[in-house]
């Protein structure tokens, strides 16, 4: 099979990442026979450098005329003192409001070999399994008017019964595929934008009584979701609470890098990205954990491309690697292997490629 995949590396550790996120792709290729064209497109500070705007019209077309979307991180101090509308950020936003990826979807499971090194104690993290699905194209981040002067600032929180809807139908399906359980997070007994919210699951619920579901305010949520994270099957909740919630949950694998997402459109169409930023604290230095972003590639593996075997051959190699032992850098003075970006990825790649003598070995006999 061949897929055009658009690739916006973005700043700082999100070039670091993502190449690491298509060599692990070339070698699926190599290994199930698919050609992955890789189309670079220029998101975030680079892009405001170069183009002068965080989100190019020639990078929304080369997004247009692809397959899916792979994404690094942007952002940086460089940018930091930029107006609004030339932030890395704002390309972000813009292009995840412009193909419509209203759905996150954030995977949290703590990997048996890590359990040690989470910050949770291990009896804490373990078995933990949960998605978190994430409103992104609403709320505080969109709502008009938003701006600030010297004495005031205003941003809104807009939700539309339809952006409600859709976010919480699709945590219901998941729900069905999985355990059976839908957590809210709201903050309904203050926010009249959550009051609908939890107006809507209900309705939403109704239609799916093999699912039980909770709502909890996002405080309480806060406190749970590192204190009993093994209760919680899928977390479906707005854009704010999600982005928030999700950089807490990632202690639970042990790391921020860790964590992969998709973003989705109704049709299927999806971005991929690993939950983290730029990292211009360690950018550069080739020490970056590029777990989440090969994770997140293997999400669109799954979603955009209905190739399952494939999916689960990057994730049965990054399980293999971990469980032998080797780790990036924040893992440090845990008595793991460290490796850097690049070794990890080579590491990935040879489990990958094993199987491929391996398979090459059996079909010789057979
Ligand atoms: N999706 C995105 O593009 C995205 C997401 C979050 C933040 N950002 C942007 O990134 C910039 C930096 O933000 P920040 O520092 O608050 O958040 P960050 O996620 O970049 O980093 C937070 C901490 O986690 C560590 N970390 C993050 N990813 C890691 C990885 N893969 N491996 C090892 N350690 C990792 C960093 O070193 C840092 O100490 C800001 O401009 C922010 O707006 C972008
Ligand atoms: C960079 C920022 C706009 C972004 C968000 O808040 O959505 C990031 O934190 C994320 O989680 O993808
Ligand atoms: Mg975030």
């Amino acid at each position: 099979m061949k897929k055009r995949v658009a690739v916006l590396r973005g700043d700082g550790i999100g070039k670091e990442v993502t190449d690491a996120a298509t060599a692990v792709l070339d070698s699926i290729g190599r290994r199930f026979h698919h050609e992955f064209e890789w189309v670079n497109g220029l998101l975030g500070g680079e892009a405001v450098d170069k183009a002068g705007q965080p989100l190019p019209e020639e990078t929304i077309k080369i997004c247009e005329e692809s397959d899916a979307i792979l994404l690094g991180a942007v952002g940086g101090p460089a940018w930091d003192n930029h107006p609004s509308h030339l932030r890395p950020e704002r390309g972000l936003l813009q292009i995840r409001k412009h193909f419509e990826l209203s759905v996150n979807l954030r995977p949290v499971q703590a990997f048996k070999s890590l359990l040690a090194v989470s910050p949770l104690k291990e009896e804490v993290a373990e078995g933990v399994d949960m998605m978190i699905v994430r409103e992104l194209t609403g709320g505080l981040y969109f709502g008009e008017p938003s701006f600030h002067d010297n004495e005031k600032a205003v941003d809104t929180l807009v939700y539309a019964r339809e952006e409600i809807e859709r976010v919480v139908i699709h945590a219901f399906e998941l729900a069905k595929q999985r355990r059976n359980k839908v957590t809210s997070v709201d903050k309904a007994n203050v926010l009249e934008s959550s009051k609908l919210w939890r107006k809507i699951v209900e309705e939403v619920a109704e239609n799916y009584p093999e699912v039980e579901y909770e709502h909890m305010l996002v405080d309480a949520a806060a406190m749970k979701l590192i204190t009993y994270p093994a209760a919680f099957d899928v977390v479906v909740t707005e854009n704010m609470f999600g982005d928030i919630l999700s950089d807490e949950a990632s202690v639970i694998t042990g790391s921020l890098g860790m964590l992969p997402s998709a973003s989705l459109r109704a049709d299927g169409f999806g971005m991929y990205e690993p939950i983290h930023g730029s990292a211009p604290d360690i950018a550069g230095q080739n020490i970056a954990n590029p777990i989440g972003a090969i994770l997140s590639a293997a999400m669109m593996l799954r979603s955009s491309f209905g190739m399952e075997q494939e999916a689960s051959a990057v994730e049965k190699a990054v399980k293999s690697v971990l469980e032998d032992g080797y780790c990036t850098n924040e893992f440090k003075n845990i008595g793991r292997k460290v490796l850097s970006t690049r070794e990890m990825t080579e590491k990935i790649i040879n489990e990958i490629e094993c199987e491929l003598i391996a398979d090459n070995i059996l079909s010789a006999y057979v």
